[in-house]
């Protein structure tokens, strides 16, 4: 059974959301009828509903405002993920199921800015949790050591154009720290959406990033996910960056088993990362279209493209910089999730020139 303490604060909290203009789907989608169907169930790690949505009581200006504290909080919380991640993949519906892993044939794919008049950096990026661990919030801080053990182990072994180092956060210094942040290849710290989610315990233990000399490819292990894989580069070649990640995913997918469900593809923390887990961006200065920020992003609503600021989530544009990428990740392919991005983001260029 849910404990008194938990319930209470259940309670409470869904009073203050369902009283609040919270424009989180979290709000939309948790009516008295499914909290109160869901607020005494809990998984077989002990997860309550208050564990799924903590992060979203606490944050009222959540975009989503649900995690899942283990895999199977999907299944046992359905009645409330379910209806998100619906709305958050544009028609994922709970009677679909995820199409396998297709990365498609990256010969198709270009250079979305070839003048170079547009695109500062293209990024293409994809999660995954590693079989046999819990997300962030059940996880020990044991376990933390020994996923990053295995991960640096792993990634070690990797060749040619990958070929990297691992450096823990642990024992880096603020001002390594700092300008890996700054130059986006660093997830930041002290993220309040994630810290409310209970995903930052025994911080930094655990927690690091590799990365090969010429930064191009970088992983992080255990921020949001236990592992993010990153490609990145300057300029708008989607189609060297994407191959990269193709290539080092492949290769990573032989040495460590990742988490997999039939329906939902590839398994995360936050429910918009499931299925492909892939998020596609370019930073991008678009001054004509971004003079006003409403329309930029209902022209790029039209193409199922998400509009952020220059480092990230939550973030402001600095200089005129925004960051577009993919915004669906589920019922559809690798290939297809980046292709949108690639078509989405010509078309936003085109769009800048004529006006
Ligand atoms: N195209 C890009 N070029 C350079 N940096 C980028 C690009 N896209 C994203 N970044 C940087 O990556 C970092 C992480 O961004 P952010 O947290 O928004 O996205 P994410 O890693 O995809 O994860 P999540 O969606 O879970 O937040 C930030 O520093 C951001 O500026």
């Amino acid at each position: 059974m849910v404990d008194a303490a938990t319930l209470e604060k259940l309670e409470a909290g869904y009073k203050k959301l369902a009283a609040s203009d919270s424009k989180s789907l979290l709000k939309k989608y948790l009516t008295q009828e499914v909290f109160d169907a869901l607020k005494t169930k809990k998984t077989s790690f002990g997860s309550t509903l208050l564990d799924c949505i903590q992060s979203g009581l606490e944050n009222h200006d959540s975009g989503v405002g649900i995690y899942a504290p283990d895999a199977e909080a999907y299944s046992v919380f359905a009645d409330l993920f379910d209806p998100i991640i619906e709305d958050y993949h544009k028609g994922f519906k709970k009677t679909d199921k995820h199409p396998p892993k297709n990365w498609g044939d990256v010969e198709t794919l270009s250079d979305v800015d070839p003048t170079n008049e547009y695109v500062v950096s293209t990024r293409v990026r994809c999660g995954r949790s590693m079989e046999g661990y819990p997300f962030n919030p059940c996880l020990t801080e044991a376990q933390y050591a020994e996923m990053q053990d295995k991960v640096s182990s792993t990634l070690s072994g990797l060749e040619g154009e990958l070929k990297g180092t691992y450096y823990p956060l642990k024992g880096m210094t603020k001002e390594v720290q700092q300008k890996l942040i700054d130059d986006h290849f660093l997830f930041k710290e002290g993220d309040r959406f994630l810290q409310a989610a209970n995903a930052c315990r025994f911080w930094p233990t655990g927690r690091g990033i590799f990365h090969n000399d010429a930064k191009t490819f970088l992983v992080w292990c255990n921020e949001e996910d236990h592992l993010r894989l990153i490609s990145m580069q300057m300029g708008g070649n989607l189609k060297e960056v994407f191959a990269r990640l193709v290539n080092a995913v492949n290769d990573i997918e032989k040495r460590v088993p990742f988490s997999h469900h039939d329906r939902l593809g590839f398994l995360t923390f936050c429910p918009t990362n499931l299925g492909t887990t892939v998020r596609a961006s370019v930073h991008i200065k678009l001054p004509k279209l971004a003079a006003n920020l409403a329309k930029l992003e209902e022209v790029a609503g039209k193409y199922n493209l998400q509009v952020r600021g220059t480092r990230g989530e939550h973030t402001e544009a600095e200089g005129g910089v925004y960051d577009i990428s993919n915004k669906r990740r589920m019922g559809l392919t690798e290939y297809e999730a980046v292709k949108e991005m690639h078509d989405g983001i010509k078309e936003l260029i085109k769009i800048e020139k004529e006006m």
